[in-house]
């Protein structure tokens, strides 16, 4: 029986004026997955998120959560929290003030779970936002759209303004989250590094189009690094998709799809590491085929 999806975008498209932000975006993402959505600025990936949380209409395609078709104002969304980049939180108020916001806006709402949650990070309620760091302030922000108790949670860009020391400790933290509640994660980064120890699915947007997605196992599993001399590079490159292709002193290191084309004799075949991986698919923005790598069970090539 194929896994439900927690999300499934089908032709999804969203056109500024005569710019296309993102297009023909086919994807379906397993329920109880934490998932990294990267890609340079400008990719499409807040236009994505905006569309998937009912903040921005679709020009094209449809938008399923939880099997069930999106409405702006339907069911649904109730299903989802949103932690947007810009951490809308009222600077003036208190902590707690924001929290009585967060109860009264979603019928849903753990108190107890926010407040167990800003307990363990230190982060007084009586203290007015306006007066907490930028790494508190998003932890607060995270709080609201956790206590919201969603199935679904999507994050743009939960990492950007927090030190090395603070990113670590909400990747870990988010990793709980999904863990412990088995909720989906959505979040957005242009940090690859770490994902793999908090992520099992990748997405990765480039020009607003999808390159891949899949589970990040199956992705590594349907990837290879070529090892071998400069010269011969040619004959391989003719036989198969180069997702990356890096020369120096004679020697050549080539990513490509596994199972593409038989390794010539006397290459070296080892496996590959997720950030090279997709540095070489955002090199390339032709590379990835949708129609093949946006699979419930992921990209295998
Ligand atoms: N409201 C808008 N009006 C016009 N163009 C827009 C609008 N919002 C986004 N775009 C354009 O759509 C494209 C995708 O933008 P988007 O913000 O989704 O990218 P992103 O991947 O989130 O980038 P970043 O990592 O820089 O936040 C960009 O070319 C951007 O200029």
């Amino acid at each position: 029986m194929a896994e439900q999806s927690a999300l499934a975008v089908r032709d999804l498209g969203k056109r500024y004026r005569k710019v296309w932000a993102l297009r023909d975006c086919t994807l379906s993402i397993p329920v109880g997955r934490t998932v990294a959505l990267v890609g340079p600025n400008g990719a499409g990936k807040s236009t994505f998120m905006n569309m998937v949380v009912g903040l921005s209409k679709p020009t094209t395609g449809d938008i399923e959560i939880f099997g069930s078709r999106m409405r702006q104002d339907g069911p649904s969304l109730a299903r989802v929290g949103f932690l947007a980049q810009d951490k809308p939180l009222y600077e003036s108020f208190k902590v707690s003030e924001m929290l009585t916001f967060g109860r009264k806006l979603n019928p849903s709402w753990d108190q107890a779970l926010a407040e167990d949650r800003l307990a363990k990070l230190n982060i007084p309620l009586d203290r007015k936002v306006k007066a907490l760091s930028g790494g508190q302030q998003t932890q607060v922000a995270l709080t609201l759209a956790v206590a919201k108790r969603p199935d679904l949670l999507v994050l743009d860009e939960p990492l950007a303004d927090l030190d090395p020391l603070a990113r670590e400790e909400l990747l870990q933290n988010l990793g709980e989250v999904s863990a412990d509640s088995g909720i989906t994660v959505i979040f957005s980064s242009h940090i690859v590094e770490d994902l793999a120890d908090t992520c099992d699915w990748l997405v990765v947007l480039n020009r607003g189009r999808v390159q891949l997605s899949g589970a990040i196992d199956d992705v590594l599993a349907g990837h290879r690094l070529l090892t071998g001399p400069d010269d011969h590079a040619g004959q391989v490159i003719a036989d198969t998709d180069v997702i990356a292709d890096r020369r120096r002193n004679g020697e050549a290191k080539l990513i490509v799809r596994t199972g593409a084309s038989a390794v010539p004799e006397g290459w070296r075949v080892d496996p590959v590491a997720l950030e090279p991986l997709v540095l070489g698919y955002l090199r390339r923005p032709e590379s990835g085929r949708p129609a093949e790598q946006t699979t419930m069970s992921g990209g295998r090539a």
